[in-house]
C-alpha cells in the first residue's frame, strides 16, 4: 500500500493523465510523470510514481482486459483512468474494495468522466472477480505476456530466432540493484562487511559489481553520499575493464552523461580524462556524480561529432562511444522503452551511432582504442553497425574485449544464479560491446 496523503482517487486522476500522454504524444516515462507530478505537492510524486510503474508494466495486459472486458473501449480521459486501475487490479498493489471506490470517486470528481463512472465500476468489478483467469488467457499472447507493442515482438523475435523468450523474459521481474564500489576508497572486503553490518544480503556479481538481494532507496545505501559506491549494473561495469587505459592515458568518454562510466574508468586509472556530453543539463549530472566520488575530469558540453569545435586535435589513446540508442536491452528498469519507440527509430539511431563512429575515429592514436557501446539488443545497433564500420574504415580492427574473448560481446539481459562464464556477470541487462584498434 501506498502511504500517501493524497486521496487514491488524487493519485488516480494525476496517473491518468500522464498515462494518456503517454498514449498520445509518445511520451516517456519520465516526461509524463514530470508534467502530471508538476500538479501535485511534492510529497505525493513518489506515489504517483509507483502507480504509473505499475501501469506501464502492465500496461499490455491492462489494454487487452480493457478491451475483453468493454463491448466499445471508452474514450479519454475516462480510457486512460480505467487502464491505470486494470493495471492496479493485476498487480494487486491496492484492497480491491479501496481500488474500485476510489476510480469511482476520481471519475465522479470531474464532470467530464463522471457518467462513466458506473461503467467503470462494473468493468473493474468483473476484473477483480476473473482476475486469474483473464490474465492467463490474456497472457498466452506473447505481446501481452512480454508487455511490448507487436511490431517490437516481432524484432526481438526476428533479431534473436532461437531464443527471443529468454531476451524477453526478464522483463517480466524487477531489475536487480547492482552497486559498484569505487576503489579509490574502499575495496570489495571493507564494503561487504559493512553490508553485512546494516544487514543487507547480497552477492558479488564482478570485480567491483555487488547486487543486493532487496533494493533500497539510494539515500539508504551505506557509504553512498560518502561516494564509496555507486549504483550500476554489473554488464555495464565491463565497460571500464574492456576499454584499454594505462595510468596517463588521454581518454575520451564522448557520450558521458550522468557520468557512470567516466567514473568507473577514472577510480581504476590515474587517466587525463575528458568527458563529452551534449545535453548541458545532463553534463552538470557528470560534475555532481565526479565530486561525489572524489574524481576529476574535463567536462565539455558540445556534439561529440562536431569534433572542430570542441577538440584540441591532441590525440586520445583510447575512446568511450557510449552511443545514444533504443535502450532495448534496459527494458527490465524502463518499461516504457518499447512503447514510446517507433519502428523507424531503430534505424535513426542505427545511424546517429555511424555518424558518430565515423566522427570519432580520426580522434583515437595510432595504437590506441574506440570501446562501442550500446544497451540494445538489436543488431542494427550492435553487429551490423561492426560490420559496416570495419567495411568503411580500413585502418579499423576488431579486437578481443579481453583475453579469451572476441571482439564484439552480446549480452542479454540476464538473471542467474551462478556466472555463465568468468567474465560475464550472473546478473544484468542488455549490452553490446565492440573493441576497435587503430592500426
Ligand atoms: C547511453 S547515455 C550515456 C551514459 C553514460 N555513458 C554513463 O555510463 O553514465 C548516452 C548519452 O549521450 C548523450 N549524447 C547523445 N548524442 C550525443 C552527441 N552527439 N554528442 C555527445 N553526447 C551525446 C546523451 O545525451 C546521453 O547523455
Amino acid at each position: 500500500m501506498s502511504d500517501a496523503r493524497l486521496p487514491l482517487s488524487k493519485l488516480l486522476q494525476a496517473a491518468g493523465r500522464a498515462f494518456a500522454s503517454m498514449r498520445a504524444e509518445g511520451l516517456g516515462l519520465q516526461g509524463a510523470l514530470a508534467a502530471a507530478g508538476a500538479k501535485l505537492p511534492p510529497s505525493e510524486r513518489g506515489a504517483l510514481q509507483a502507480i504509473l510503474y505499475d501501469a506501464v508494466r502492465r500496461r499490455a495486459l491492462a489494454e487487452a482486459a480493457l478491451e475483453a472486458l468493454t463491448e466499445h473501449p471508452p474514450k479519454e480521459p475516462v480510457r486512460s483512468i480505467l487502464t491505470v486501475a486494470l493495471a492496479l487490479v493485476f498487480s494487486g498493489t491496492y484492497k480491491d474494495f479501496t481500488l474500485a471506490d476510489q476510480t469511482v470517486r476520481a471519475l465522479r470528481a470531474d464532470p467530464k468522466t463522471a457518467r462513466a463512472a458506473g461503467f467503470a465500476n462494473a468493468v473493474l468489478r468483473r476484473a477483480m472477480r476473473e482476475r486469474s483467469e483473464l490474465a492467463a488467457k490474456l497472457e498466452a499472447r506473447d505481446d501481452v505476456r512480454y508487455n511490448v507493442p507487436a511490431w517490437w515482438l516481432a524484432r526481438v523475435q526476428t533479431a534473436w530466432p532461437e531464443n527471443w523468450r529468454e531476451v524477453l523474459e526478464p522483463a517480466r521481474s524487477r531489475p536487480p540493484m547492482t552497486l559498484r564500489i569505487n576503489r579509490r576508497r574502499t575495496d570489495m572486503e571493507t564494503y561487504r562487511a559493512k553490508l553485512d553490518e546494516a544487514g543487507m544480503a547480497h552477492r558479488v556479481l564482478g570485480p567491483e559489481a555487488l547486487m543486493l538481494e532487496a533494493p533500497v532507496p539510494v539515500e539508504s545505501v551505506p557509504g553512498f553520499a560518502e561516494g564509496l559506491v555507486s549504483v550500476q549494473d554489473a554488464g555495464v561495469q565491463l565497460a571500464a575493464h574492456f576499454l584499454p587505459v594505462k595510468p596517463g592515458d588521454r581518454v575520451l568518454d564522448a557520450c558521458a552523461a550522468p557520468g557512470g562510466k567516466t567514473a568507473h574508468l577514472l577510480e581504476l586509472v590515474d587517466c587525463r580524462m575528458t568527458a563529452l556530453e551534449i545535453d548541458p543539463d545532463r553534463a552538470r549530472r557528470i560534475e555532481e556524480t565526479l565530486s561525489r566520488l572524489g574524481l576529476k575530469a574535463e567536462i565539455l558540453t558540445a556534439d561529440a561529432a562536431a569534433t572542430d569545435l570542441w577538440w584540441d586535435k591532441e590525440p586520445f589513446d583510447a575512446v568511450l562511444l557510449d552511443a545514444p540508442c533504443t535502450a532495448s536491452g534496459i527494458v527490465r528498469r524502463q518499461p516504457d522503452v518499447p512503447w514510446n519507440r517507433r519502428p523507424v527509430d531503430i534505424r535513426a539511431l542505427a545511424r546517429e551511432q555511424a555518424r558518430l563512429l565515423k566522427a570519432l575515429w580520426p580522434l583515437v592514436k595510432k595504437g590506441g582504442h574506440l570501446l562501442f557501446v550500446t544497451c540494445s539488443i538489436f543488431p542494427e545497433e550492435g553487429p551490423e553497425q561492426v560490420s559496416r564500420f570495419l567495411a568503411e574504415t580500413p585502418d579499423a580492427e576488431n579486437v578481443p574485449l579481453a583475453p579469451g574473448l572476441d571482439g564484439m560481446m552480446r549480452l542479454i539481459p540476464l538473471a542467474r544464479d551462478t556466472s555463465p562464464d568468468g567474465i560475464e556477470p550472473a546478473v544484468h541487462d542488455g549490452f553490446f560491446y565492440a573493441l576497435f584498434r587503430k592500426a
